[in-house]
C-alpha cells in the first residue's frame, strides 16, 4: 500500500529550485534511500515530506490524503524525521525520548521510553544527562524520540554523518536490525553510496534538486 507520494514537489528560496519538480511514490516497509552530492538538495526534500517546509509547488499525499489538510503536529508525528543534528533539550535521556508526549502534555509512558532505550544499546542510560553521551549515544537518543511517536514513516537525514567509524558502524547496525524487527518504512538520506548500498532497496539520486534516476539500488548504483 502506498503511504507517501511525493507530487511535483517545489521549493524555490531566492529564485534557486533547490526541490524540482520531484515525484516519488513510497509504500509500505519502503527503504528509500536519497542520494546526491552536496547541495543537491536531499535534506530539502526530506524537510518536504513532513512539511517542515512549505513546498512552492506540488504536494504529498499521505495515505491518499493532501497533507495540507493535515494539521502540522499530526502530520508530524505520522512522518517522524530525525534531523541529522540531534538537537537535544537539556535534562535526561528519558525526558528526551518522551518529548513528544511532553510537548503536547501527555502522561509518558515509561515502559515505552524502556523498551526504545534497550533496543537501541541505551539500556542504563534513562537518568543519564544527555550533556554527558557521546555523539553515537546523542544519535540513538534522537532515534528513540522520534520513535516513541510510533511515527507511520521514518525520515533519517544523514543519521550516522557527525559519527567516529565505530559509532557509524554501531548506529547502522541498531537501525538495520529496528527497520527489520519494527517493519519500518523508511526515507533514509546519505551521502554515502556505500552506506545506501548497505540499507537500500531503492534509491533516488538527486541532481541540483531534480530526480536524476531512481529504481533499484543496483540499478542506480551500478
Ligand atoms: N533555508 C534555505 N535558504 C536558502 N538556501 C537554502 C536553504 N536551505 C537549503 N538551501 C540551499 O539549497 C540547496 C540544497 O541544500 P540541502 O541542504 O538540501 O542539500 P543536501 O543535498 O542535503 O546537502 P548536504 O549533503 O551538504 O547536506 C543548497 O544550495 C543550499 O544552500
Amino acid at each position: 500500500m502506498t503511504i507517501l507520494e511525493a507530487q511535483h514537489l517545489t521549493r524555490v528560496v531566492d529564485d534557486e529550485r533547490i526541490v524540482d519538480d520531484v515525484s516519488v511514490t513510497i509504500s509500505e516497509s519502503d527503504v528509500l534511500v536519497v542520494v546526491g552530492p552536496s547541495g543537491a538538495g536531499k535534506s530539502s526534500l526530506l524537510r518536504l515530506l513532513n512539511r517542515l517546509d512549505e513546498p512552492t509547488e506540488g504536494t504529498v499525499l499521505f495515505e491518499g490524503t493532501d497533507y495540507r489538510s493535515i494539521p502540522p503536529r499530526t502530520l508530524r508525528q505520522r512522518i517522524g524525521l530525525v534531523p541529522q543534528d540531534p538537537a537535544l533539550v537539556p535534562g535526561t535521556v528519558a525526558e528526551n525520548v518522551a518529548r513528544g508526549a511532553i510537548l503536547r502534555d501527555e502522561s509518558v509512558d515509561d515502559a515505552a521510553v524502556e523498551r526504545l532505550l534497550e533496543r537501541l544499546g541505551l539500556a542504563d542510560y534513562t537518568d543519564r544527562d544527555v550533556e554527558d553521551l557521546s555523539g553515537g549515544e546523542k544519535q540513538r537518543v534522537a532515534i528513540a524520540r522520534t520513535l516513541y511517536n510510533e511515527p507511520d514513516v521514518l525520515l533519517l537525514d544523514e543519521p550516522t554523518s557527525h559519527l567516529d567509524p565505530d559509532s557509524e558502524e554501531r548506529v547502522e547496525a541498531l537501525l538495520s536490525e529496528l527497520i527489520r524487527d519494527l517493519d519500518l518504512t523508511v526515507v533514509l538520506v546519505t551521502h554515502d553510496e556505500d552506506q545506501a548500498r548497505r540499507f537500500g532497496e531503492r534509491v533516488l539520486a538527486l541532481r541540483d534538486g531534480v530526480v536524476d534516476r531512481v529504481g533499484p539500488v543496483e540499478e542506480v548504483l551500478a
